[in-house]
């Protein structure tokens, strides 16, 4: 379990994430694997985890808005159930208003849930066809029991009125409305039990670019109205950015970067976030650029990289110290190893190879040898040994693999703290995250003494 966050204690924050970690099991989903073997018992079932969330802290402040934003399948969405309550942590806590979620049961979960509430993507399939709007939007209060009948239908008509729909549609079903009408509702019905905090994941991806910006807007009104505080998840950073006051980025489980947004979009320390940002504009981001910039598959989350998850991907990893080669050269190298274990090209001459990855010079010393070394392997046809010396003596040797970076950088726009997660990071570092001695990174900076 890799407990590395920023978990600075904040006194204003209305929520505390630390160290909160949802694994999935295996074994008994779609994705549980069975083996064959030639000894008794002859089939074997392995047991894994997937490490959906591994080890994220934050909080977020009474009255802001926290964006949460990452390629998909990082956690986004598990993290935003989890802090919910709708999925049990498999370890971590979660305070709201101080109270340690995990300590609460029964009618005070169910209280607290009130404050809590939720806005999914997909505004069609949340409401319910059969219901009218108006039942839909007065579910929650009949739910908690708030006012009578004529009270909560009195308050849902309100409340359609504060999203931006006309109250008079109360009898109307939800197929009677567009995407972003239906979006409305869902608010509306989040409205209704008068929260204090409500997670959006991804609200309007589902929604056309010119409609994102009026519900995106009618969110920011209803915050300063209602004295709202948002967690907002896009893979969209313009959403992010329209949105947010902070920014959280996500990658394989774990949080790499996090600041004010204009901190995060004009002064990225994080690789990853870095190349989200080169990756727009574009039409859409689901498609084209991002790929390029962002080379290589994000790997299992079952199995995620040791250190540095983004390293395996990363263009900055750091050369081991016990070598000395240029960037140049180290770069090479990187992008060989790379290769070779995507069995991305099929010539096995070792001149051609240099030739082909290592035209601004082969290292020299041991470097040398063991990429020769390397080389005549994949001439025999040994790519599995080339690819064992060139992981596990190049890029398992980097500091990225070895250690978890976790670092407060001071800020150089705003006053925020501004956390990345990055070896780079470690001259400009005001303070280390993390205990880099402690493999779980216990030591936090700035946590509160009783959660170490
Ligand atoms: N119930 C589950 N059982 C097993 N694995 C799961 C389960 N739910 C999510 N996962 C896995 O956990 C990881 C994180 O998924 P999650 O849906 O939280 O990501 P996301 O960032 O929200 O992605 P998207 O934007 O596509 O929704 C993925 O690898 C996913 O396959």
């Amino acid at each position: 379990m890799s407990g590395v966050g920023p978990a600075a204690s904040d006194p204003d924050a209305l929520l505390q994430v630390r160290d909160l970690c949802k694994y999935f099991d295996n074994d008994s989903g779609l994705l549980g694997s069975v083996g064959l073997d030639d000894e008794f018992p002859y089939v074997t079932r392995s047991s894994s985890n997937v490490r959906a969330v591994d080890g994220v802290s934050f909080d977020i402040k009474e009255g802001e808005t926290l964006g949460l934003v990452g390629e998909s399948g990082c956690g986004k969405s598990t993290l935003a159930r989890t802090v919910l309550r709708l999925l049990e942590p498999t370890s971590g806590s979660v305070y709201f208003q101080g109270e340690d979620l995990a300590s609460l049961s029964g009618e005070p979960l169910r209280r607290m849930r009130k404050d809590m509430q939720m806005i999914f993507q997909d505004p069609q399939s949340s409401l319910d066809p059969r219901m009218k709007v108006g039942p839909i939007v007065e579910e929650p209060m009949q739910a908690h029991g708030m006012l009578d009948e004529e009270g909560r239908e009195a308050r849902a008509k309100e409340l359609l009125e504060k999203v931006g729909l006309d109250p008079q549609h109360y009898n109307r079903y939800p197929h009677a409305f567009s995407g972003g009408q239906r979006q409305r509702v869902n608010l509306a019905r989040a409205l209704s039990v008068n929260p204090d905090f409500i997670v959006c994941d991804e609200p309007v991806s589902a929604l056309d670019v010119s409609i994102q910006a009026q519900v995106l807007n009618t969110m920011e009104e209803l915050q300063d109205e209602f004295d709202l505080t948002y967690l907002f998840i896009a893979h969209d950073l313009s959403v992010i950015r329209h949105i947010s006051d902070r920014v959280a980025v996500m990658y394989l489980g774990n949080v790499v970067e996090l600041a004010d947004k204009e901190e995060l979009f004009e002064n990225p320390k994080h690789p990853y976030t870095r190349a989200l940002l080169d990756a727009i504009p574009v039409p859409d981001p689901r498609s084209g650029g991002r790929e390029e910039l962002l080379s290589g598959d994000v790997p299992s989350p079952i199995d995620p990289p040791s250190g540095c998850r983004f390293r395996t991907r990363c263009p900055k990893l750091i050369q081991p110290e016990t070598y000395d080669m240029t960037d140049e050269t180290w770069r090479s190298v990187v992008r060989f190893q790379r290769a070779v274990k995507r069995r991305a090209f099929e010539e096995t001459d070792p001149d051609a190879l240099r030739g082909r990855y290592f035209d601004d010079g082969v290292p020299s010393g041991d470097a040398g040898t063991l990429l020769d070394e390397a080389l005549d392997h994949i001439e025999r046809d040994e790519w599995d040994d080339a690819e064992a010396i060139l992981t596990e003596r190049f890029a398992d040797e980097s500091v990225c693999a070895t250690a978890k970076p976790a670092y407060e950088v001071e800020s150089a726009l705003t006053d925020g703290r501004h956390y990345a997660a990055c070896h780079l990071r470690r001259d400009e570092a005001v303070a280390s995250a993390v205990d880099e001695g402690a493999s779980d990174g216990a030591a936090r900076l700035g946590a509160p003494e009783a959660d170490d």
